[in-house]
């Protein structure tokens, strides 16, 4: 068997495949609201996995002589963007390479190379500008043609406001713009390309209802792709912007590690609170100071949280918070040396058997670690067919594995260890800020009656096998064990007034 079938099953295992290129356009005249449009959409789709992309970004970087008489240049041709470059962009991630974007800025006319835009190969992406279904082949990419259609005068009257307030422009340069570039643009390239849109959108960022079914058409392309369909043991915590501020804070690699922990702390609160509503529950009836009856829930009072050191135990405080005087036990499993032996330390509550049980650990990453492992074992030892049969039988490969290896996943490892102590896999609650796919289908396959609560479910894992985009380590930049951080800066405290 070659390396590229074993690729192929590694991938199929893993259900992150670069099969999933999805692109939608959105073209129209300038200043007709094509970027308005685009952002109503992102808001509404909240979603980690869409990106924007302009077609500005693609605009051929100027000469200095171009530079010099910028009141010449004509921006709204074809020609003058790099269409060449977009394509290679967009062929890159076709075949699940991430790619860098430059942002472009109106004011200096030139591309903001740091920082650039990374994409992701696995996200949605919809792509805006004037021109986008001007190239056939760029055309061609297009899941889904959307073309906004402004009258002309209210086009100029918006572009004469924008082009003056926002970039600073004369009128005299704009109205020039306008009738010698502009209009003829308009009336040679984008107009004639409106017949290739699927739909047409009049009005708008007004058009309320166009915007809503866009986006539920975006929405069903993502439910195919969504490990929550798959597995109903895995639980995303819905996504609101104050979580995403706080991913984008704790994933910056440059957040001190005090910001760090701040905005971690409060993540793991989130998560820890979201796994504490899966417990089983008692109806009880209270009396109110009115008099009245209230009917609620009585706690589950059979718990205990467990964490992998080193990094679950970052989240034994916020456990701590939420459940009064709860029992914390300790895993620690450990490689000894590079011959695959390991040594596991654990320090569990003897009645674990008899309560809920709340696994803690901040990053669900190498579920493929532990595949990838099984197939080369596979691949090694025996044949083909019995790399398939690991691929369906992940928990009996990994012990065949560990028999011949002594190397298994900690997550797996540590979840089998509990359910050894007589715990109920039912009984299990795994905690993570992020989980990366293969972690999860490893999991989620082997322990079906077992819950995962996360915050985000990350794109997958490098070839170090490192969650992707991932936060880097998270014990050591949680305990302050990595690089000095003095070049850092902190990042402002939200203002709560
Ligand atoms: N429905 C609308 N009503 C009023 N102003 C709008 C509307 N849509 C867009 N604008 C404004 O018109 C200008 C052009 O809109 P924009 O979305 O940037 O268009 P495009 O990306 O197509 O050039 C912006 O200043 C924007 O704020
Ligand atoms: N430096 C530049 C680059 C482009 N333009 C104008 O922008 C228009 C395209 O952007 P939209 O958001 O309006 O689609 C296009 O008409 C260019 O003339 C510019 O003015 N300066
Ligand atoms: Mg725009």
């Amino acid at each position: 068997m070659g390396s590229a079938a074993v690729e192929d099953m590694i991938e199929a295992s893993s259900g992150f495949h670069f099969s999933g290129f999805h692109m939608d356009g959105v073209a129209g005249g300038a200043a007709s609201g094509k970027t308005t449009v685009c952002d109503m959409i992102m808001q509404q789709l909240h979603d980690q996995r869409v990106v924007l992309v302009n077609q500005d970004s693609f605009y051929h970087k100027l000469t200095e002589e171009e530079l010099a008489r910028v009141h010449e240049y004509n921006f709204d041709h074809p020609d003058a963007f790099d269409t060449e470059k977009l394509l290679e962009s967009m062929d890159n991630l076709r075949h699940g390479r991430a790619v860098d974007i430059p942002k472009y800025d109106f004011k200096s006319y030139k591309h903001n190379v740091f920082p650039e835009r990374r994409v992701n190969p696995s996200d949605v992406i919809i792509l805006e500008g004037i021109l986008i279904f001007h190239d056939p082949r760029v055309q061609e990419l297009m899941n889904m043609k959307i073309f906004v259609d402004t009258d002309a005068d209210v086009r100029l009257a918006r572009r004469i406001r924008r082009d003056t307030v926002e970039k600073g422009r004369d009128i005299g340069s704009v109205l020039d713009q306008y009738s010698k570039f502009v209009k003829p643009a308009f009336d040679d390239f984008i107009l004639p390309t409106k017949k290739y849109a699927d739909i047409i959108i009049p009005r708008g960022g007004d058009n309320h209802v166009a915007i809503d079914l866009i986006v539920q058409h975006i929405r069903t392309k993502l439910g195919q792709h969504d490990l929550c369909k798959i597995y109903p043991n895995l639980y995303a915590i819905q996504s609101t912007f104050q979580i995403r501020g706080m991913h984008t804070l704790i994933r910056d690699s440059q957040t001190t590690k005090h910001d760090f922990v701040f905005y971690a702390d409060r993540l793991i609160r989130l998560v820890v609170e979201h796994g504490l509503g899966h417990l089983p529950f008692t109806e009880k009836q209270v009396i109110t100071p009115t008099g009245s009856v209230y009917t609620g829930v009585d706690f589950c009072k059979r718990l205990c949280g467990v964490s992998i050191i080193r990094s679950g135990e970052s989240m034994e405080n916020a456990l701590r918070a939420c459940c009064k005087g709860i029992k914390i036990g300790k895993i620690l499993i450990h490689r000894v040396g590079d011959n695959g032996q390991q040594l596991i330390y654990e320090k569990l509550p003897q009645d674990i058997s008899d309560r809920h049980v709340l696994l803690l650990d901040p990053i669900l990453g190498t579920g493929s670690f532990l595949l990838r492992l099984i197939i080369i074992f596979c691949y090694v030892h025996s044949n083909r067919e019995n790399c398939f049969i690991a691929l369906s039988h992940p928990v009996r490969a990994s012990q065949e594995l560990e028999f011949h290896q002594g190397r298994r996943n900690s997550a797996v490892q540590a979840i089998s260890l509990l359910i050894k102590k007589g715990v109920p896999e039912s009984n299990i609650i795994f905690l993570n800020l992020i989980s990366a796919p293969q972690g999860v289908h490893m999991v989620c396959k082997s322990f079906p009656r077992l819950k995962i609560v996360t915050s985000e479910i990350d794109i997958g894992l490098n070839e170090d096998f490192c969650v992707v985009p991932g936060m880097g380590e998270f014990g050591d930049r949680y305990f302050g064990t990595e690089d000095d951080d003095d070049q850092k800066v902190a990042a402002p405290l939200q203002q709560c007034s």
